[in-house]
């Protein structure tokens, strides 16, 4: 089931202070797992939360909530059949897993319950899919966070929900135990075919569990698209900038280059003021300079973890320090370590108006 918001808005507390949410248009096409992003106080659990109607809409503007061709807009939050999934694991202490999980159904008015027999063997089917069937009769307090946070899920899809909305719900969880579940979330998701909607502050998180990202910042949508378009193409300064690390290279253009202190890079751009941004994988590092770039930097640390290095670098001519992600088959070439000095080669920069939108498409140098 698809859901669409038309010009909702939020205003906490009286008309005229500022609004937590700004008129905002969103569609959710139905199956779709949809991640909200953004900085804290950014707006996502307030979207949530109209979404889920715990929380009113303004009146002004009318803005309307559709689940599918329903109208939701006026529906309390019990008639509008949603799951739900919240980061401090709010299980029933008291209650076995198997009654945590059967909770839902139980409390049904007579004549929608199932029967006895027929909840058992939903609740035993639900623990298997989440993999603790072998926990129903033990407490909350008698699991660790990630299995806490899988009886939640196993609760919310007890009701069969058509849409599952879920709030940081990995926020309190380890690392490693987050990634696992997020993989997790994601084939149960494209298993039984629900919406959902889900809110992180975690670009990864966004990035690798979405099908679409909304990207937020006070209380406005910056962009929506699938997770490899945000990464490509972002629609400004913001967004780039929120999606990942940064390095920054201010100098002034004249004669064909760029400047700044002993540092220089040949650009073709208009002479004046100028700021570059490049990722850490859009540079390599080089032994000695080239002609399109004289860039010398020396390495801070280096943490050869993981599938790429990273390298982190500074120089009297930078503000801040860069971050370079190289392959190890250069690490090893170049002999990496610290206090060295190092050429960094940009293959590719982006640059944003004042206002923030992308200035130019981003080019190779
Ligand atoms: N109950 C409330 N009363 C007054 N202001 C609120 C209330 N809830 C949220 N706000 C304000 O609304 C804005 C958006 O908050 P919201 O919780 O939606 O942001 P968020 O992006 O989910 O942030 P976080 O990641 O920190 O949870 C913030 O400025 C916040 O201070």
């Amino acid at each position: 089931m698809g859901i669409r918001l038309s010009q909702i808005a939020k205003t906490y507390g009286r008309p005229g202070t500022p609004r937590a949410l700004e008129p905002i248009d969103l569609e959710i096409a139905s199956g779709e797992l949809v991640g909200l992003l953004g900085p804290s106080g950014s707006g996502k659990t307030t979207l949530l939360r109209i979404i889920a109607g715990l929380e009113q809409a303004d009146r002004d503007p009318a803005g309307t909530i559709h689940f599918g061709s329903r109208d939701v807009t006026e529906v309390h939050v019990r008639d509008r059949r949603i799951g739900f999934v919240f980061q401090h694991y709010a299980l029933f202490k008291h209650m076995t897993v198997f009654d945590n999980v059967a909770f839902g159904l139980t409390v049904q008015p007579r004549g929608q319950r199932p029967s006895s027999g027929e909840i058992r063997a939903r609740v035993h089917q639900l623990l298997e899919m989440v993999q603790l069937e072998r926990f129903a009769q033990r407490y909350p307090a008698e699991l660790s966070g990630g299995q806490q946070q899988r009886v939640s899920l196993a609760r919310a899809l007890a009701l069969r929900p058509e849409v599952l909305l879920l709030d940081e719900p990995f926020g309190a969880l380890d690392a490693k135990v987050r990634q696992d579940l997020r993989r997790w979330l994601r084939h149960l998701h494209d298993e039984l075919n629900f919406t959902s909607v889900f809110v992180t502050h975690d670009q990864e998180e966004a990035l690798e569990l979405s099908d679409r990202v909304v990207v937020m910042s006070d209380g406005r949508i910056e962009q929506i698209d699938a997770p490899a378009a945000l990464y490509r193409a972002p629609a400004n300064r913001f967004v780039f900038e929120f999606l990942g690390d940064v390095n920054r290279l201010e100098g002034e253009v004249r004669d064909g280059a760029l400047t700044c202190g002993e540092a220089r890079l040949a650009v073709d751009l208009p002479e004046g003021p100028q700021e570059l941004l490049l990722r850490p994988h859009e540079l390599s590092l080089e032994a000695a300079p080239s002609a399109a770039a004289h860039l010398p930097m020396t390495v801070t640390a280096v943490v050869p973890v993981g599938a790429e290095v990273r390298v982190e670098l500074a120089a009297d001519w930078l503000a801040e320090p860069w971050l370079a992600t190289i392959g190890h088959g250069d690490f090893e070439r170049l002999d990496v370590r610290r206090g060295q000095r190092l050429y960094a080669l940009p293959q590719r920069w982006h640059r944003f108006a004042a206002e923030g939108r992308p200035a130019t498409q981003p080019s190779l140098a």
